[in-house]
């Protein structure tokens, strides 16, 4: 490897901190790296041979010393900058506990919470003194809340609401730290007032006692068991039978029930939805950007110490980084993970630009908002989890060992394509959003993220040259074509199935699956044109602004040629503009190979953090890799207790004859 970073052309720091958002982001982002992984306390476990059990209480254990011990020692909270900064890109593997306590629970308490709530459970909850989850999806109802059938009915005359599961498929399922960490849950039920249904409301709800911690009367609580993945995290079930809470526990900023059993609305009904549009804003970064520049810089780091096979007959063995078929495997997702990460910067933000407008009332943002955030998390949650695996694959054998880090990556990352909204649901949200904007856009100007549909001339690409398709002019103007084209050929299928008689909705679902394609083309566009425009505005030296040119051209050619039939049938390429297109990605491959170390090593992702034989930065794979199998469990002893209880019942069988 180093051989390899000898050849890098451009300054490997400079891009780092780029990355990081400045030369100070960084070394406040190392300074909290060094105290946590120095902290043999804290830092990562080499969990690949743990038991569930095993990582469940080395989570809680780091993460109580996390909070408890080590963040006041250095004078810092869970959301100091330092911290929520280490935690956006470098979260402490998926081997954290109290994920959804820091990271959905106090958000949400904020966000539903009254001031005095606020003031009454945040010290609580930030000292660790409760421990709380968002409990809203039920057994029965993750994606349609409306249908949610967990209730809580106001009790006029004792000034209470009662909680209750109706049915086993009202019982909450899948909130994450519930199972045993929770001893208080945000949350979500339908509100229920002489008999009238008012919609999905937050609720504080104590399930088990602060002192002995068992389970308070009412509430049946527990783990629901091995998953793919977050193995550390106790997601759970929650059943309540007529828990009785007080009134003043309906979390009431947008909404609450007078004690004569009033109903009093503040804001908009969507405001409830609120806490999900900003998980889905900020969640990318840490769950599926950051998961998949791991896995590039494992596998690009492997690739290039991995010697197998002559390219030319009878040299020495090359490193499997020389086939372009290994550099068409992992080149796009290293483009892939900078690319992302500027447009999901971009996406956060917004939110909190939003946020800030809320403050004043305004949340005229909130559509496009909603449907940026859903339609961001559905694409780039899929790119990144489909990509890990294809990283994963390309380390052959090893790849296929825990050992090589990737599959906890994997297993991690492509939970984000379910949770805080199905992905499917998503793109749909999104579309809804886009179907409205292309059919106002003659009258209305569009602005943000679907500005582009205002410019509805009629036009094809004029690109005739391999280097034409490298400029990010030319690749902007094709997603943004391509993209108007689609939705507006399926807001056309949608009208004309309404005109002839069609019911909307069944015209809706008629239409959804090309829809969930218009969403991927509107999203691809918004992320190209985004880091194009960013590249623009950048400065840093002629080096890098290179190679992040490269990387952006790469990333939208690899999107093009994974998708030319769209291009052709919206008549913006012709067949030879396609091979074009695909000669341009070949050779920005060339192009980018000698820097690939330099691009991975940029991340600036510790051995520590990667848990990785495969990518560990000085390259030394098999002497890690006998070392990591020597610590398997069943090399505790040279014969292990079957081997021995196979002799005797053979050897006994053989006496018996
Ligand atoms: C670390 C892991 C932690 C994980 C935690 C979790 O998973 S927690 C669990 C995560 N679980 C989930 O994420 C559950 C996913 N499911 C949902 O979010 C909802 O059930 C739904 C949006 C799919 C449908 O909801 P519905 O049937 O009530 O609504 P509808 O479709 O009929 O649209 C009506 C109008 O509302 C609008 N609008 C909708 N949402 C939002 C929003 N967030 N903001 C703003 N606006 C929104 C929509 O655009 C439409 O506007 P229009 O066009 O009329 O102007
Ligand atoms: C790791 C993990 C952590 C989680 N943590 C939490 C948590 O902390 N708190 C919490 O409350 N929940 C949590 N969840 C639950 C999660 O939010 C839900 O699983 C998610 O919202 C999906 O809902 P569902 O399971 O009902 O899927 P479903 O909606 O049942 O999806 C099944 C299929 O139906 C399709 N489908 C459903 N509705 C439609 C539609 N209208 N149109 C088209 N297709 C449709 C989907 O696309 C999908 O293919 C977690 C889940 C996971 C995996």
């Amino acid at each position: 490897l180093e051989k390899e970073r000898g050849q890098v052309n451009f300054n490997v720091e400079e891009l780092t901190n780029i990355y990081d958002g400045g030369a100070e982001e960084t070394k406040l982002r190392r300074k909290v790296a060094d105290v946590i992984q120095n902290d043999p306390e804290v830092r990562c476990k080499d969990i690949g041979m743990m038991t569930r059990e095993e990582r469940y209480i080395d989570g809680v254990r780091r993460c109580v010393y996390l909070y408890k011990v080590l963040l006041p020692r250095e004078g810092w909270t869970p959301v100091s900058k330092e911290v929520k900064d280490y935690f956006k890109y470098r979260n402490i593997g998926k081997e954290r506990s109290f994920g959804v306590h820091a990271g959905v629970f106090i958000p949400c308490l904020l966000s539903f919470g009254s001031d005095e709530q606020i003031a009454k459970w945040l010290p609580l909850a930030m000292q660790f003194q409760i421990i709380g989850t968002y409990a809203q999806t039920e057994m029965g109802h993750g994606t349609f809340l409306r249908g949610l059938q967990t209730t809580a009915t106001y009790d006029k005359k004792n000034k209470e609401f009662v909680i209750n599961c109706p049915e086993i498929s009202a019982m909450k399922w899948w909130p994450g730290d519930l199972g045993k960490s929770a001893n208080h849950a945000l949350l979500m039920a339908q509100l229920v007032i002489d008999g009238k249904k008012y919609g999905m409301h937050p609720f504080m709800v104590q399930i088990r006692d602060l002192t002995t911690h068992m389970p308070l009367p009412g509430i049946t609580v527990g783990d629901i068991g091995n998953k793919v993945g977050f193995e550390t995290t106790d997601n759970g079930f929650l059943h309540l039978n007529q828990v009785r809470i007080p009134r003043e526990n309906l979390l009431c900023k947008n909404a609450e029930v007078k004690p004569n059993g009033t109903y009093l609305t503040k804001a908009s009904d969507k405001m409830v939805y609120g806490s999900m549009v900003r998980l889905r804003a900020i969640i990318l970064e840490s769950e599926a950007v950051s998961a998949l520049g791991k896995a590039c810089t494992i596998a690009v780091r492997y690739s290039l110490v991995r010697c197998q096979g002559e390219l030319e007959p009878g040299k020495p063995e090359v490193s499997v980084m020389e086939y372009m078929t290994q550099q068409k495997k992992l080149l796009p997702y290293v483009a892939m993970t900078y690319v992302t990460h500027f447009a999901c910067l971009k996406l956060s933000n917004q939110y909190n630009a939003f946020t800030r407008e809320m403050d004043n009332n305004d949340i005229s943002g909130l559509p496009e908002l909603h449907a940026l955030s859903a339609g961001m998390k559905a694409v780039v949650s899929e790119q990144c989890s489909d990509g890990i695996e294809i990283l994963r694959k390309s380390c052959g054998g090893h790849g296929y060992s825990n050992a090589s880090g990737i599959p906890i990556i994997w297993s991690s990352a492509v939970a984000c394509c379910t949770y805080e909204g199905e992905n499917t649901v998503m793109l749909l949200q999104c579309a809804r959003y886009l179907v409205k904007c292309i059919n106002q856009v003659q009258t209305t100007r569009m602005v943000g993220s679907v500005a582009y549909l205002n410019n509805m001339t009629q036009s094809t690409c004029h690109v005739d040259s391999v280097s034409g398709f490298k400029q990010l002019d030319v690749l902007v103007a094709c997603f943004q074509y391509r993209a108007r084209e689609v939705l507006k050929t399926a807001a056309l299928k949608l009208s004309h199935l309404t005109k002839h008689g069609m019911a909307s909705y069944n015209a809706w679902n008629q239409s959804s699956v090309e829809l969930v394609n218009v969403v991927k083309a509107h999203i691809t566009q918004f992320i190209v044109t985004t880091f194009a425009s960013g590249i623009t505005e950048l400065e840093c030296t002629k080096p890098v602004k290179n190679v992040l040119q490269q990387l952006c051209a790469l990333y939208a050619l690899s999107c093009i040629n994974a998708s030319t039939g769209d291009f052709l049938k919206v008549g913006y390429l012709s067949p030879r503009q396609c091979d074009l297109a695909h000669e341009a990605e070949l050779e920005l491959l060339s192009c980018i190979r000698p820097n690939a170390v330099g691009l991975v090593d940029a991340f600036d992702f510790s051995d520590d953090l990667l848990q990785s034989c495969l990518g560990a930065y000085d390259g030394n794979v098999y002497e890690r890799l006998f070392a990591w199998a020597k610590k398997s469990p069943l090399n505790k002893t040279e014969v292990t207790i079957y081997q021995q209880y196979i002799q005797i019942r053979l050897i006994g069988r053989r006496k018996a004859f």
